[in-house]
């Protein structure tokens, strides 16, 4: 359990409450395309509402580099968040984020009221967690409410250095429940314990591979990053993802995951394609064969069996990084079967966030999961056992 004090904590009646929330979410010509990020924010909002605080939430969007793009501005997420919440949220427009408008805004809340900040990105001291941005959030409020899972692993102004200047920083129950279920599923979990890792690179995920090499029976390595491990054991992989400098890393994990007895599966077979693109011609050759002018796009039907196999007992599933090109049909069968798998299990699966997170939702399985953590970048740094800064800063209980 989280040892941080939480919205359940504290007495907001009457108070000005700001909340960091995660906000940043995918925006197509202003319309949110994934709103998963809102939904999950609710819960602390609406209790914060009842419980007669004035809630003034704020987010960043996108990297705007510290001054105003207007493509950028959270005026569509106060709109969403309206009709989500079934009440108005005023949308402070302000392009210095707590200037004259905001403050004004603020000034004219009454209880129960929402309102939303303009993209803190806007301001440049932001990202460097500059004091006076910091004071100007704190400025705004009685009680600082964190929970913004998703930026966890950034130390920013609107989420760490507000700290500084608040009496009162807790977290919200988003935050609560990401890191209850990350962390138990990491340090606590029910056996057997199968890790499933894939996506494009070895080097991005080397501090997972690492810490969870520790703690998984079985640990499932797929998608791009399984060609460096090929390669590494001797085959060709044509023109497929590798990383030549992590062939000797690659060789170093299979031997502790021996020495530890964890077992370590790579894939047997692999679908290969002429091309980088959905149209190309495409056929199964087995691991380590793939001839030259072709690359490896997904897992092959024989590796497909064998990890859904590995994932049928488990009772504790963590999966993070797609199986192959699931973003181009013709290689999303792979990652298809192990999101299915994982749909099936009675396991508890938890699905370390960005492109798995949008692979699950993307094929309809999002509801089957026991949890999708809102946190790309974040969930990752929790599974390599890293302290996230914007946890550690909330009040201690
Ligand atoms: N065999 C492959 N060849 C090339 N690219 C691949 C292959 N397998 C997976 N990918 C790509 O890897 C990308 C995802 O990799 P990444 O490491 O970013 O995953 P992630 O950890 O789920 O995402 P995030 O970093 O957003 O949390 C996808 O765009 C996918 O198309
Ligand atoms: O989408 C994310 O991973 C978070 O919102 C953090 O965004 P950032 O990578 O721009 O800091």
């Amino acid at each position: 359990m989280l040892n941080k004090k939480s919205v359940d904590d504290i007495n907001v009646k009457g108070k000005k409450v700001l909340v960091r929330c995660d906000f940043n979410v995918p925006l197509i010509n202003g319309k949110i395309t994934d709103e998963n990020r809102l939904v999950a924010a609710l819960p602390t909002i609406k209790k914060l509402i009842s419980d007669g605080g004035k809630i003034i939430l704020c987010s960043h969007l996108g990297k705007p580099k510290g001054q105003p793009v207007p493509e950028l501005s959270l005026a569509p997420v106060a709109v969403r968040l309206s009709e989500l919440l079934g009440q108005e949220v005023k949308f402070a427009a302000d392009p210095e984020v707590v200037g004259a408008n905001a403050k004004e805004a603020v000034a004219n809340m009454k209880d129960g009221d929402v309102i939303l900040l303009e993209n803190t990105r806007y301001r440049a001291e932001e990202t460097k967690n500059e004091d006076a941005f910091s004071k100007d959030l704190a400025s705004l409020c009685d009680v600082f409410v964190n929970d913004a899972f998703g930026t966890a692993h950034r130390a920013h102004c609107s989420n760490v250095g507000i700290t500084k200047y608040v009496d009162t920083a807790v977290v919200g129950y988003l935050m609560q429940k990401e890191i209850d279920f990350l962390g138990n599923a990491v340090n606590n979990p029910e056996r057997p314990f199968v890790a499933i890792l894939g996506g494009a690179k070895v080097s991005s995920k080397i501090s997972v591979i690492e810490n969870l090499i520790d703690k998984v029976d079985t640990l499932i390595i797929g998608g791009g990053m399984s060609y460096t491990f090929s390669k590494a054991q001797g085959g060709t992989v044509g023109n497929s993802l590798l990383e030549a400098d992590y062939c000797q890393y690659a060789l170093d994990m299979l031997k502790k995951a021996q020495e530890k007895g964890v077992k370590l599966l790579l894939p047997v077979d692999t679908v290969i394609a002429d091309d980088f693109s959905n149209g190309a011609n495409k056929k199964v050759v087995k691991s380590g064969e793939i001839p030259d002018g072709w690359q490896g796009l997904d897992i092959g039907p024989e590796t497909e069996k064998i990890f859904c196999d590995a994932v049928k007992d488990a009772k504790t599933v963590v999966w993070n990084g797609p199986m192959g090109c699931f973003e181009m049909p013709n290689f999303a069968h792979g990652t298809e079967a192990v999101a299915k798998a994982l749909a099936d299990t009675d396991a508890v699966t938890i699905i370390g966030g960005g492109d798995s997170a949008a692979a699950v939702n993307q094929l309809g399985y999002g509801d089957k999961m026991t949890h999708i953590s809102t946190g790309g970048g974040a969930s990752l740094e929790f599974l390599e056992g890293k302290e996230l800064p914007g946890v550690a800063a909330a009040n201690d209980k």
